[in-house]
């Protein structure tokens, strides 16, 4: 659906040059919800903006559904971005419309007639649950509602894309979820490819089906939502990842491990992807090697469907042993993340 390829940003601010965006490759599949994380100034908002040119890319290419977008005159410009809605943190609204003046407002540029106008708008009210506030204005909203006419606006011309910036990111944490429902909805039911950025991974985690690890302008890291979760390979994903896991073991143990440099103990992190979460790896080290494991912290989430848990350990015993244990896990396919030296 979108190829971005070799796309380069530079900004010109007095005589300076920023590289906000540097040689960014990717594809956005049709239907996917895609999201694109990273901290604050890697360039999320810029690449997020070129998708439908708020931001003219300085080099490279980037197709939105076979067109050229980078290429396109101002009318064609104009038509193609009817194709692309655009949802903002903080919403966008008009704040002399009602919310139904505010939906409409789309279809009046687009030249729809009043009837239709009027049958359309009543359809998207009921599809972002806000009958109730049809005739209120912005200032009468919670920031959820609000978020909920910006929806409602950006999709009522059928875009093929939705583009979505920090648009959880004014929101508290239940109203979030909210939102990420309707947007989830939306994808499953009319088949939106969606584009999200967000500094929060826990928005990645709740609905993305991929995510590309933006940094300083370059893209990190990308794959599967459950891949990046599962087995991060950049500091950065691994940062990332923590902020929903939660997991950290306390600097005193590590500190422990770390100077012990034995090779008879060993502290790691392994983390199950689906069937592998169920099954008795623990008890399996225990009765198949002569090992003294020990369990520091353990827990087990959901990535959509998908179980996924963690632990961490320490195994302690003869060195082939431990040698052989850790083969035998990654051989199982379980993912290690090892703190101390060990064997
Ligand atoms: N209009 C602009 N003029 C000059 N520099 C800019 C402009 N917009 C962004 N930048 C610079 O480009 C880089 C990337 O900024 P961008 O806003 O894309 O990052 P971001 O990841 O979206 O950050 P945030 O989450 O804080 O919005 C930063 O160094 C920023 O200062």
């Amino acid at each position: 659906m979108i190829q971005v390829q070799n796309l380069q940003k530079v900004y010109h601010v007095k005589g300076q040059s920023v590289e906000a965006l540097k040689e960014i490759n990717l594809e956005i599949h049709r239907g996917e919800i895609f999201g694109i994380i990273g901290y604050s100034g890697a360039g999320k908002s810029t690449l997020i903006r070129c998708f439908n040119m708020l931001e003219e890319p300085t080099s490279g290419n980037l197709f939105v559904d076979g067109d050229e977008i980078t290429h396109l005159t101002p009318s064609q410009l104009r038509e193609k971005r009817k194709e692309i809605g655009m949802i903002f943190q903080h919403f966008n609204l008009l704040s002399s419309r009602t919310v139904r003046d505010n939906i409409a407002y789309p279809l009046e540029i687009a030249g729809m007639k009043k009837a239709d106008i009027t049958k359309r708008v009543a359809e998207l009210i009921q599809l972002v649950g806000l009958t109730q506030q049809s005739e209120s204005y912005p200032a009468q909203l919670s920031g959820g509602q609000k978020q909920r006419v910006g929806i409602a606006r950006a999709i009522a011309n059928n875009p093929k894309v939705l583009l979505c910036d920090e648009a959880t990111s004014a929101l508290d944490p239940k109203t979030t979820e909210s939102i990420l429902e309707l947007l989830k909805d939306i994808n499953e039911n009319l088949g939106l490819t969606m584009i999200l950025i967000t500094h929060e991974m826990e928005v990645i985690k709740k609905i993305c089906d991929r995510v590309a690890v933006i940094d300083n302008g370059t893209i990190a890291e990308l794959g599967s939502v459950l891949e990046v979760f599962s087995r991060p390979k950049t500091n950065i994903a691994r940062e990332f990842v923590k902020q929903v896991t939660n997991i950290e073991v306390p600097t005193a143990i590590l500190e422990q491990f770390a100077t012990a440099h034995s090779d008879s103990h060993c502290l790691l992190q392994l983390s199950f992807i689906g069937e592998t979460t169920g099954a008795p790896i623990i008890s399996d080290l225990i009765k198949n090697f002569d090992l003294q494991v020990n369990i520091l912290h353990g827990q087990i989430d959901r990535i959509q469907d998908t179980p996924y848990g963690t632990l961490v350990i320490t195994m302690e015993g003869a060195p082939d042993q431990i040698l052989q244990a850790k083969s035998y896990l990654t051989q199982l396919g379980v993912s290690m993340e090892v703190f101390s030296n060990g064997p």
